[in-house]
């Protein structure tokens, strides 16, 4: 054997022994990379299995600062058939170790020989030993891992992943983390996400994510973006833990501190917190906000007799009471002992408040039922307004509270408005309901009859019935001071009706004693006009009195023909389908246009008096009335002049050929005995 070549031998079979790794390959003078055989270190460490290596350049194994060296490589095993230097090869987890790499030329193929330097050997046992170590990690922990490429698809998942989220490793590989998106972060939240950690390489925050099952939880996500040796993004490592139980305590913690333990009611704390809210946004909206401040009578009384166990009972029963009367928008909250407060937002009128605190005293009429006892308990309740009395939630607590003092000194089971002109209009509103209600059931209030004269031949065609409540001792209150608060209470449709059917007996009892036929017409307030059953009400009142339909005319408001048109219409036809005629009353105050009365099916139209009040001295009143009565008569509309208190008023109006007129010049509202003794005397 050639000499040269057994020592070449020696040295291969010399080198390798020392070897760490060797391998054999072609290889060409670019550097390119056959086959290789042997290699299997080399290709573990490079992550390049068998043919993959296949075709790749050594330089792309090796990082840009050896090119050089790799070069110098290659030229000398060209030359001399041998080479031998220091080069650095990058890992495939991106770790760049250095090796002694001696390359010999051997039957047209390379034998690469590849020993570790000694520090990069310690690196890599460090290291390999590091991953054992974050292995058992990764298994152990209890947050979740998710390592992900640099395309966000799901490399890796531990235990904990798939005990929070319920997909298991095989289900979860492959994948991108949006298999768990809750659909409850906007795209904006996940912009800013990817943002940070394209500019820090970090993200951390609470996100709301979607477990397989479908439920949605909380967790506390922390993610890292990971680069290799030469600063390439390589992988996504994101670590989480579900929070739901945190934040349940959280809340639970949360809860507690602004609730009471007896009642479950929000206690003193969150009452000053929703007060506060709540006058910063009614200050922006104008509305008024009411406190109404409420303990029981006597409890203190019941608690000693029967025991503090009972008195925990009715507190109880007394909180759920109050819960059930008021609306889900107010708050009830109790401030300790017996002593509750229930706000009320967005009032429109301090009526409101008055009507809560009705409503509360009515509550407890009804006995609570507690352990075998019947109990009969009566509220005090002291009620302040936001702006009126007070701005700040403080203070409104303190008057609310002053307001109720007051109702215990009046003799319990009422309510007191802090400010004390409220306080009497809200008295006299009580009381008078009171007495409405009382009037309506005895049938104190009665139709009076103000006669309607043809302009034509200055007769009586018929009459308008205006309501007089007459009080038992005779005086008499006129509608202006009743029939808003009828309206109020909704008492207006009991009301409307029998003024309905009075007008109808009374009219039809005219006719019985030898009259000529004349109709009457009753006034429907918006609240009538828009009740459920109108026509039917109307219908079952003609049918009781026996009164010809075409006998009456109903007087409505044009606010109540401009509110819900469909629903105006139909009825409007109904009514005239029945052959009942419907007058505007107070034409030219309200906003519909004659234009727009035109589309209704509508027999009369009566103008204001404010309007005729200023005839013949007022030219706008001139040219309005003028105006009205010739465009109600291209409409075919019959007009009434309301309020005609003068003879030059009459004269004006009988120049325009207005149809007929009601007035003081030729009578007021009369009692039905003294429209009747009109009458005669006409007649005579
Ligand atoms: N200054 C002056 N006033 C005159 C003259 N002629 C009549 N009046 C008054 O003008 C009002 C006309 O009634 P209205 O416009 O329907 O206005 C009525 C009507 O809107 C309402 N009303 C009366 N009765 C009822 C009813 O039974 N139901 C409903 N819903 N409302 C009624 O109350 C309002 C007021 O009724 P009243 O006080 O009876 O007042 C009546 C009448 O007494 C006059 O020459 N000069």
């Amino acid at each position: 054997m050639d000499e040269t070549i057994q020592e070449h031998i020696h040295l291969r079979e010399a080198l390798i022994a020392l070897a760490d790794a060797h391998f054999t390959c072609s290889l060409d003078a670019d550097g390119n990379l056959g086959p290789i055989e042997d290699g299997a270190f080399l290709s573990r460490f490079l992550g390049r299995e068998g043919p993959h290596a296949e075709g790749v350049n050594l330089d792309q194994l090796v990082p840009e600062r050896d090119a050089g060296i790799l070069q110098g490589l290659l030229g000398r095993l060209a030359a001399d058939g041998q080479a031998r230097d220091t080069v650095h090869l990058v890992s495939r987890d991106g770790l760049c170790v250095a090796f002694t790499l001696v390359l010999l030329r051997e039957n047209g193929n390379v034998v690469g020989v590849l020993r570790r330097h000694a520090d990069d050997e310690t690196r890599m046992r460090a290291a390999e030993h590091e991953r054992l170590v974050a292995d058992e990690v990764y298994r152990n922990a209890i947050e979740g891992i998710t390592v992900t490429d640099s395309h966000a698809r799901i490399l890796f998942v531990n235990p904990a992943f798939s005990k929070i989220t319920g997909y298991t490793a095989e289900e979860a590989l492959g994948q991108t983390p949006s298999i768990l998106k809750s659909h409850l972060h906007d795209q904006a939240f996940y912009k800013a996400m990817w943002q940070a950690l394209i500019n820090h390489g970090q993200w951390e925050g609470e996100i709301w994510n979607r477990r397989k099952n479908g439920e949605v939880y909380p967790e506390w996500l922390s993610i890292s973006s990971v680069r290799d040796g030469l600063g390439k993004l390589q992988r996504y490592v994101a670590v989480f833990h579900d929070i739901t139980e945190i934040k349940a305590s959280q809340e639970k913690v949360r809860h507690q501190a602004h609730h009471d333990v007896l009642t479950g009611l929000p206690n003193r704390l969150l009452l000053k917190d929703r007060l506060a809210t709540s006058l910063t946004h009614m200050a922006r909206s104008g509305q008024k906000v009411a406190l109404l401040f409420m303990d029981v009578d006597n409890f203190k009384h019941i608690n000693d007799s029967l025991g503090h166990p009972l008195g925990d009972l009715l507190l109880q029963a007394v909180a759920a009471r109050l819960k059930e009367v008021m609306r889900d928008d107010d708050t009830v909250a109790r401030l300790g002992g017996d002593e509750f407060v229930i706000l009320v937002e967005a009032l429109e009128s301090e009526n409101l408040a008055i009507a809560t605190a009705m409503r509360l005293l009515e509550a407890f009429r009804v006995p609570f039922h507690i352990k075998g006892h019947a109990l009969t308990v009566t509220p005090s309740v002291g009620i302040a307004l936001y702006p009126d009395d007070g701005d700040d939630a403080e203070t409104l607590i303190k008057n609310a509270d002053m307001a109720m003092y007051r109702a215990k000194e009046k003799g319990r089971n009422t309510f007191q408005l802090y400010t004390s002109a409220l306080n009497e209009r809200a008295v006299r509103r009580m009381t008078m309901e009171g007495e409405l209600r009382k009037a309506l059931e005895r049938g104190d209030i009665q139709p009076w009859f103000q006669p309607r004269v043809g302009l034509r031949n200055g007769s009586v065609v018929g009459s308008e019935a205006l309501a007089r409540w007459i009080k038992p001792d005779g005086t008499v209150i006129s509608p202006g001071e009743f029939i808003p608060l009828a309206e109020e209470t909704g008492l207006i449709l009991p009301l409307g009706e029998q003024i309905l059917e009075q007008a109808c007996r009374r009219v039809r009892a005219f006719q019985d004693a030898g009259f000529p036929e004349q109709y009457v017409s009753v006034n429907l307030s918006p609240r009538q006009f828009r009740q459920k059953d109108l026509v039917g009400m109307v219908e079952r009142v003609l049918q009781r009195t026996g009164f010809d339909s075409r006998l009456l005319e109903l007087e409505i408001t044009e606010s109540s023909l401009v509110q819900d048109i469909d629903q105006t219409m139909a009825t409007l036809r109904r009514l005239r389908e029945m052959g009942l005629a419907v007058a505007i009353d107070d034409f030219g105050t309200g906003y519909s246009s004659l234009a727009y009365l035109k589309h209704f099916p509508l027999g009369a139209l009566k103008i204001d008096q404010s309007f005729i009040r200023g005839i013949p001295t007022d030219p706008s009143d001139i040219a309005i009335t003028t105006t009205i009565i010739s465009m109600a008569q291209s409409l075919n509309l019959k007009v009434i002049a309301e309020g005609v208190e003068t003879l030059q008023q009459l004269n004006f109006i009988l120049g325009l050929r207005c149809d007929e007129y009601q007035g003081y010049y030729f009578s007021k509202p009369l009692p039905p005995e003294a429209y009747l003794e009109l009458l005669r005397q006409r007649k005579l």
